[in-house]
């Protein structure tokens, strides 16, 4: 297991141009009550790159992540493509009971990490809990591989917060927390649903930098969902940037500045900077949209 310190700098953008694909979806489509909310939508993701899905309110940034992670039962909602497949194995042949079942090979991190850590189990057990099986003899063992997981997420006493339930934890703790168990089974991809916007914003950098550190040191690729189009800039290769239910612009994020799309360039006028902060209002997006000539 790779720590964060051997690991490439965390803003040290992936220099190879075209990864080869993790992640293949073409086509994906997902209803709900009969009306397509996401349309036919494809995109790729690459060896240990990291990608940031960007875009307003109701857009579909999480239908999306769900739809990957397997988190909209039939129930809820329809999900169809010509290709979802994670290293060649397609998510669509899952059985659908095994639907919301975590997939293998992906794990998720949401906003609220109460809503997605068992209150009532201590972090050691939730923990040890994905570590991979068989992979350690006994439960000693596996207690220090849980341990060395929290200090991997920058937790000083992990013997004290092993035997912490959630609840004992501040919100940057569960964060990581939530971050060790998502990484403990060694997924190919990480999705991560708006993981910092809880915090506030040095903590919400801290967390993504150990985040997107971690996830390319463990091998890993990486999928986020942010509001803040300067987090993707700043910790992604790749954005999608969506609008109303499609991806409406893939750019490399050191691209941003050139994106083409008005609803891109809307968004980075949105971005506040230091001279922003000196006017009485930021513009909003309907308002730069508006000035911005059509492409
Ligand atoms: N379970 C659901 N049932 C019905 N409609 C849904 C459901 N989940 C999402 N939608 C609809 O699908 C569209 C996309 O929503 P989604 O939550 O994916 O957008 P989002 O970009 O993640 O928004 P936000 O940034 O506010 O989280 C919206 O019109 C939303 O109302």
């Amino acid at each position: 297991m790779t720590t964060l310190t051997d690991s490439v700098a965390p803003e040290t953008k992936s220099t190879h141009e075209a990864p080869s694909p993790v992640l293949e979806v073409v086509d994906l489509t997902i209803r709900y009550g009969g009306v397509e909310k996401i349309h036919p939508t494809s995109f790729t993701i690459g060896t240990r790159e990291r990608v940031a899905i960007v875009g307003e309110s109701g857009s579909g940034k999480s239908s999306i992540a769900n739809a990957l992670g397997g988190f909209i039962p039939p129930g809820v909602g329809e999900v169809a493509a010509t290709t979802m497949s994670l290293s060649g194995r397609s998510l669509l042949d899952l059985p659908a009971k095994r639907i919301p079942d975590r997939r293998q090979g992906i794990s998720m991190i949401f906003q609220d990490a109460m809503s997605s850590l068992d209150p009532i189990w201590s972090v050691g057990s939730q923990l040890m809990a994905v570590l991979p099986k068989g992979r350690y003899g006994s439960r000693k063992e596996r207690a220090a591989a849980a341990e060395e997981r929290l200090e991997q997420v920058g937790i000083v006493d992990p013997r004290r917060v092993m035997s912490s339930v959630p609840g004992q934890l501040s919100g940057g703790m569960r964060q990581r927390v939530m971050m060790a168990i998502a990484l403990a089974s060694e997924p190919e991809l990480l999705i991560a649903d708006e993981p910092t916007s809880a915090l506030d914003a040095s903590l919400a950098v801290s967390v993504m930098e150990l985040m997107t550190g971690l996830t390319v040191a463990n091998g890993a690729s990486l999928v986020f969902i942010t509001h803040d189009i300067a987090l993707a800039r700043r910790f992604a290769d790749k954005v999608l940037v969506m609008q109303k239910g499609e991806v409406v612009e893939t750019v490399a994020a050191r691209d941003l500045d050139h994106a083409r799309h008005p609803y891109t360039r809307g968004l980075l006028q949105c971005m506040p900077t230091l001279s922003s902060a000196q006017l009485d209002r930021l513009p909003t997006l309907d308002t730069v949209m508006t000035e911005e000539p059509a492409a």
